[in-house]
């Protein structure tokens, strides 16, 4: 490029064109970044977010994915806590009902929910009717639990059924960061080997971390071939496959 043009150029206009570029680029990161750190939820209202994909898992589970307003933007979630939806059962009343994103801050433009649908369920209704196009209401976050990289050394989970959701999450959020180097001990109780949720995004957690992260599944009616855990969880389930009790050790159901 010919910059012969430069020296013919006011020095101080130049100056002048510098700290304009200089200015406009710091407000674009300070207007991209307070974005991004806001987040989409308000905790008073309800906003409305479209469903964008709806992808079957199971005859009665679905993951769910709406898109956030832009491809840059963040849930602004904080990690271990949830959402609250509104939806409409089968007779047109309102249900509200909590649910915890599959997805992190660290997955810009959308979120995910994985839902079970139960016959009789209120909001299992909404979900099963929701087509793609479709907006759900959601307000929060909520919740009170609160989770610092490193706060403790091991995190003992004991899951069951969708109650693997929030712990999917947190595991996610540990697991996935460098600088957290806490272990994850998971139990995870379902009646059916069809009902354990997520299994293959546990499975793509626990071969990418086979130091960090353990899954123990316990089936009340397993296959023929299993080598989990069987009937209920028991004590000594809890005793060979959590963490021992200590100060920095962590457990949650
Ligand atoms: C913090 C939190 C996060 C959650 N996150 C998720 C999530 O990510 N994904 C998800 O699918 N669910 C999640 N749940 C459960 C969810 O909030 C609802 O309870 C669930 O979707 C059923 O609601 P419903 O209105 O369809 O059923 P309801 O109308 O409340 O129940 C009707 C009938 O459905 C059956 N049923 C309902 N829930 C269960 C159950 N847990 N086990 C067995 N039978 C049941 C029972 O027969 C019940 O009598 C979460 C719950 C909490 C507290």
């Amino acid at each position: 490029m010919d910059l012969e043009f430069l020296q013919t150029v006011d020095p101080q206009i130049l100056v002048g064109v510098a700290v304009a570029v200089v200015a406009i680029g710091i407000g674009a990161i300070f207007l991209f970044s307070s974005k991004k750190s806001r987040g989409c939820l308000d905790p008073e209202n309800f906003r409305d977010f479209k469903l964008v994909k709806r992808t079957q898992l199971s005859h009665n589970v679905a993951k769910f994915t709406f898109a956030l307003p832009s491809p840059t933007s963040v849930l602004g979630l904080p990690i271990g806590q949830h959402i609250s939806c509104r939806g409409k059962d089968s007779q047109g009343e309102e249900v509200l009902k909590p649910y915890t994103p599959t997805t992190l801050d660290s997955d810009l433009g959308h979120f995910e929910l994985v839902i079970k649908m139960y016959p009789q369920g209120r909001m299992s209704h909404h979900f099963r009717e929701m087509r793609v196009g479709e907006s759900l209401a959601v307000k929060g976050p909520k919740g009170r639990f609160r989770y610092q990289p490193g706060q403790v050394r091991a995190f003992g989970m004991l899951a069951g059924g969708s109650g693997i959701t929030p712990m999917f999450q947190v595991a996610r959020a540990i697991l996935e960061n460098p600088k957290d180097q806490t272990k994850v001990h998971l139990i995870y109780a379902n009646v059916t080997h069809d009902d354990i949720l997520l299994k293959e995004e546990l499975e793509v957690l626990a071969s990418r971390y086979p130091d960090s992260f353990k899954i123990y599944y316990v089936l009340n009616q397993p296959p023929e071939v299993w080598n989990g855990g069987v009937g209920f969880v028991s004590k000594e389930i809890i005793q060979t496959h959590l963490p021992a009790p200590a100060a920095d050790i962590q457990v949650d159901s």
